[in-house]
């Protein structure tokens, strides 16, 4: 017997194949103090390779990183990997997809980056990353007022440069982002279930921050479930299961291809 949730349970027993999304940081793998810290881990990539080869889930992770971070931390063929929120898309079958010209996104970006470069010179605490298709200020280790006054300040220097008709700027915890308006999960979510309709498949998502809430939305409403990863209870309206912690969601996915019908 699993230790699911009913409602999980009783979604995984219906069918006997699986869609299973999966974000990465904080879901799959613990964060670290820099994204740049998070290495390869053995344990993720055994992990994605034992549901692959169960030949019964069909697995994608859909991360806010880059592609190119995504591929080197997920060295495992045979599932897609779609970065930077489902813009750049590496299909299981090896084919790269990406739903925007690169060449039209990044002026924009390059005239807001020395801005924000700027802004946070000789400040402690923050560090811009440049993600290609977007660009995202961290400020994990900042002091909370000075974080909070400068993201705010960085958020309308963004809105003076970009294009609101084709960028957007993302608050997050101690967290900013600017990039293209599809640079968003649930958008990411819709055009992987198009571009690869389910088929007597259902439909799981695990992710752990305000970000995934808008896949959480798009397999609700394609009948599947969303699983936060998550020790405190946020936003709890809108999953349908939690986990507490990467680890024990890696224990439990090695469970999952037991629990299908
Ligand atoms: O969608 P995800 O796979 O969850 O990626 C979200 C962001 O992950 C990275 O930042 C976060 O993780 C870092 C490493 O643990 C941590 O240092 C940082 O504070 C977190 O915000 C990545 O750097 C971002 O680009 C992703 O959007």
């Amino acid at each position: 017997m699993n230790n699911s949730d009913q409602k999980i349970q009783t979604l995984l027993s219906s069918q006997p194949r699986l869609r299973l999304f999966l974000d990465y940081d904080g879901t799959l793998a613990d964060f670290r103090d820099h994204p740049d810290q998070v290495e390869p881990l053995p344990e993720v990539i055994d992990l994605l390779k034992f549901l692959r080869n169960s030949g019964k889930i069909k697995l994608a992770v859909l991360s806010g990183r880059r592609l190119a971070h995504l591929q080197a931390l997920i060295p495992v063929n045979g599932i897609t990997l779609a970065g930077t929120y489902g813009l750049e898309i590496l299909k299981a079958d090896g084919s790269l997809h990406y739903r925007l010209d690169y060449n039209r996104v990044r002026p924009a970006l390059e005239v807001l980056k020395p801005i924000w470069i700027e802004l946070i010179k000789d400040k402690q605490g923050f560090f811009l990353e440049d993600k290609g298709w977007s660009l995202a200020l961290h400020a994990r280790f900042a002091e909370d007022v000075i974080a909070a006054n400068l993201l705010e300040k960085a958020q309308d220097q963004a809105a003076e440069t970009l294009d609101i008709k084709e960028f957007r700027v993302v608050p997050g915890h101690r967290f900013l982002e600017a990039g293209p308006l599809l640079a968003d999960k649930g958008e990411g979510m819709k055009y992987l279930l198009e571009i690869d309709p389910p088929e007597e498949e259902s439909l799981l998502y695990l992710g752990d921050d305000d970000k995934d809430e808008a896949a959480f939305r798009v397999i609700q409403s394609c009948g599947g479930a969303a699983i936060r990863v998550c020790s405190n209870v946020i936003n709890q309206a809108i999953e349908d299961w939690r986990l507490p912690n990467p680890q024990e969601t890696r224990l439990w996915l090695r469970s999952l291809p037991g629990q299908l019908a």
